[in-house]
């Protein structure tokens, strides 16, 4: 009896965080219609500048605006009181005196995203929000995380520079309890179901788009991956279709890593950016490994997607000294990578912390994540040596 009890208590039930992976996942696949639309508004031009925060990054209407929304959706489903939110984005820059034709543009962006919301079950505001409401939903994700009870880690568009030169780019959300990623949604809207229609979209996309931006099918150019820890399944849909109600999860389908451990035939994923992540220093340990293959350089968390799906085999990201990775650009990536069967660890072996407030803190020198122990422990075991030979 005793035995039974503790059972019940341990192992997640099946419903455990039902409701909130519902609500993430149709939370997600709004904001990825949401940036569809930005994202083109931009490489047509029509709207939508692209502004510099203080580090000199990028960020633009959509950062805001699928902050702002996912908020809004987060807290009108589970009461603002018992929703708490670590975002990326703060509203000072949108609340400035000059800014107030961007502010009317991320206004207008997000009644247009949640007018939409009953095409994706959600129940959306009776009348438009306001310049106040929208500013207040931003703000409200002022959650400072930590190892204690629950909070959302929201990353409103990660690889905001893939996103404005019309690459990739995801959404990303995840839920943390006392110090554990327990749920995780990745919205890539231009990560195709299927590996092999990438290239077919990337041409198609930068084609159509010039040409006949709204009539283009965008549903099946992107999809929607998510898990709950504990399940060891990861799931991906196709993203929501236009004037189809959301059919989730009949949509969905198991993925799973790869069962690669030959470093020969292994590729690795990292960073586009070299001021992100050392090419050299991957470039070295991979020689050393026995990688022979081309990195696979690709904007964003699409890397941890790539993973999970097991179109890759090894991730790898070394950011230079003194760079503090924040919680949102991993959380909902590392629970899909490790519930469709792969391990992530920093350099050192060690799991990411994410219980220490909106860095991770004590990571040790980088992150890899691998579709199997076997590539993890060996590109573990060459970190060292390289790091010392290295000048990082
Ligand atoms: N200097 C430096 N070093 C390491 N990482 C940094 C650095 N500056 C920013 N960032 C964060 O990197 C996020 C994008 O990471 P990626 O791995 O996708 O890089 S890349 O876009 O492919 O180059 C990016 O996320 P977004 O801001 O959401 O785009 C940043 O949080
Ligand atoms: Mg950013
Ligand atoms: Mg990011
Ligand atoms: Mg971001």
């Amino acid at each position: 009896m005793e035995n039974e009890r503790n059972l019940v208590l341990t192992s997640p039930g099946p419903d455990k965080y039902s409701k909130e992976l519902d609500v993430a996942v149709r939370a997600v696949q709004m904001a990825c219609s949401l940036c569809q639309k930005v994202q083109e508004s931009l490489i047509l031009k029509t709207s939508s500048p692209v502004l510099s925060k203080h580090d000199n990054s990028p960020v633009t209407v959509a950062d805001w605006s699928v902050q702002a929304t996912v908020s809004w959706i987060l807290s009108e489903s589970f009461g603002c009181r018992n929703v708490s939110i670590l975002a990326e984005e703060d509203v000072q820059s949108l609340s400035e005196p000059d800014s107030s034709a961007l502010l009317a543009s991320v206004v207008k962006t997000v009644n247009d995203c949640l007018a939409e919301a009953p095409h994706f079950g959600l129940k959306g505001p009776e009348t438009p929000l306001g310049s106040s409401d929208v500013l207040e939903a931003i703000s409200r994700c002022n959650s400072t995380g930590g190892h204690i009870g629950r909070f959302w880690a929201l990353d409103p568009v990660d690889g905001t520079l893939g996103f404005v030169r019309g690459d990739q780019y995801a959404v990303a959300l995840a839920l943390i309890e006392d110090g554990e990623v327990v749920l995780g949604v990745l919205g890539c809207p231009n990560y195709p179901m299927k590996k092999e229609w990438l290239s077919y979209h990337h041409r198609y996309h930068r084609i159509i788009s010039k040409l006949t931006p709204t009539t283009s099918e965008s549903w099946d150019k992107g999809c929607v991956i998510y898990a709950r820890k504990g399940r060891g399944e990861a799931w991906m849909q196709p993203l929501h279709r236009k004037n189809k109600p959301l059919s989730w999860p009949n949509t969905a389908i198991p993925v799973r890593v790869s069962s690669v451990d030959n470093p020969a035939l292994a590729t690795f994923c990292e960073p586009v950016e070299k001021s992100n992540s050392s090419h050299s220093f991957t470039a070295g340990l991979a020689h050393t490994v026995g990688l022979r293959k081309e990195p696979l350089r690709v904007y964003s968390m699409v890397k941890y997607a790539a993973i999970a799906r097991g179109d890759a085999e090894i991730y790898m990201k070394f950011a230079r000294t003194g760079y503090k990775e924040k919680i949102w650009d991993h959380a909902a990536g590392v629970v899909i990578i490790e519930e469709a069967g792969g391990v992530v660890t920093d350099a050192g072996g060690s799991r990411l912390d994410f219980s220490k407030g909106m860095f991770l803190e004590g990571l040790d020198r980088g992150i890899i994540a691998c579709g199997g122990a076997k590539l993890h422990e060996r590109i573990i075991g060459a970190v060292d040596a390289s790091w010392n030979s290295s000048s990082l």
